[in-house]
């Protein structure tokens, strides 16, 4: 965020652990089961389609609802279970959500001093922490203004200037990007994530955002209804996805049914991939293919062929996009090209075989 050193802010993260966590509402079971185990100073996102139960989650690691059963600790302290309740107060949290949840009727010196003014720290200490918090998130010198004077990105550094003045040991984020636009986005989120590996505080980020939550976490948990579907580092979820609903979700590339055969695959609509080397591991019979975009690449054997059918220019490369198969079955894959090419331009493409995955169909 800025050079600023943040020597005096600098946290020992807590351990985060969840076990057997259900929330119900009613008839309806929010969390069914959740299980994660989260190591001092990393940073877990909970990535998930609207109403998946990211913010519940969040909500029951932070002590403003209880679930119906299961238990947390953090830092090795049960927080939650049957018998125990520790609030919101007393659990070492710091939070910014996606509204700011600034006073407007304070200063921002005033707002990023409010949780050291509560835990009774000295006003000489106080002060000079309010700086440096201030100084973390490139708002040196606003300790004066209005919130209501900033723009929306500024009153976000504010709120977490605010959520890690008083050093908590975890660090928990609802949405926190979501009312800014793209560019804003993409380098408060860079800076966060700098700022949580200055500061070594374990953080646990929700977002229905992939660039976000694969840009900002060590650990990202897909959720779908209730459940976590895979907990894994980024690359490893590019890599190897679980399962079809990890696949779906993440949409990393294209889904094709289809029968592996002995040599490669025949898919719905006719196309047949042939691998130029044997295939090792599962059976010949009915299932998923997944073509991740990251399998493809230029090259002389055009084991597909398509055309182009939409470029996007980003960041130095032309995102292409290419539909493949014929006419009832097409399918489109994206293709980071640095050429810029014509509409309906023929291309041949080669796969990266290694990184197909074949989900085979349930028995
Ligand atoms: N206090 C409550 N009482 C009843 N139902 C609730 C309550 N809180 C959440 N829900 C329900 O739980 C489900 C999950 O909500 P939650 O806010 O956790 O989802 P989410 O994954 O954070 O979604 P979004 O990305 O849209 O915020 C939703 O169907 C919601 O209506």
């Amino acid at each position: 965020m800025s050079d600023h050193s943040p020597s005096s802010l600098v946290s020992s993260g807590a351990a985060i652990d969840i076990a057997g966590l259900v929330q119900r509402f009613a008839a309806q079971t929010v969390l069914d089961g959740i299980d994660i185990r989260l190591d001092p100073g990393r940073v877990l996102a909970l990535l998930g389609p609207s109403g998946c139960g990211k913010t519940t989650l969040l909500k029951l690691l932070a002590g403003l609802s209880r679930p119906t059963e299961g238990r947390i600790a953090i830092g090795g302290e049960t927080v939650v279970d049957a018998r125990t309740f520790v609030p919101p107060e007393r659990r070492g949290l710091g939070m910014v959500f996606q509204d700011y949840a600034l006073w407007p009727h304070m200063s921002v010196g005033a707002n990023v001093a409010f949780p050291l003014e509560v835990r009774g720290v000295a006003r000489r200490e106080r002060a000079a922490r309010v700086t440096e918090a201030l100084g973390m998130v490139g708002l040196a010198g606003f300790e004066a203004r209005e919130p209501g004077s900033l723009s929306g990105g500024q009153q976000q550094r504010v709120a977490l200037a605010r959520a890690v003045v008083a050093r908590p040991r975890v660090l928990l984020f609802d949405e926190p990007l979501s009312n800014l636009d793209r560019d804003l986005r993409e380098s408060l989120c860079a800076e966060i994530g700098q700022l949580l590996r200055e500061l070594g505080t374990t953080a646990v980020y929700v977002t229905h955002d992939h660039e976000e939550a694969f840009s900002l976490a060590d650990t990202v948990a897909v959720m779908r209804a209730g459940k976590v579907c895979q907990m894994a580092p980024p690359e490893l979820l590019v890599n190897e996805p679980a399962s079809l609903e990890v696949v779906e979700f993440l949409k990393l590339g294209a889904l094709r049914q289809g029968v592996r055969t002995e040599r490669g695959w025949r898919l719905a609509g006719g196309l047949e991939l042939v691998s130029p080397e044997p295939l090792v591991g599962a059976a010949v019979g009915p299932g998923h293919l997944f073509i991740p975009h990251a399998a493809l690449r230029p090259g002389p054997s055009h084991a597909l062929r398509g055309q182009v059918i939409a470029q996007r220019y980003r960041g130095g490369h032309y995102a292409t996009t290419v539909r493949v198969g014929s006419d009832h079955e097409a399918f489109d894959l994206a293709w980071l090209t640095d050429q810029r090419m014509p509409l309906r331009h023929a291309v041949g493409l080669d796969l990266d075989w290694s990184r197909l995955r074949w989900f085979p169909q349930a028995a």
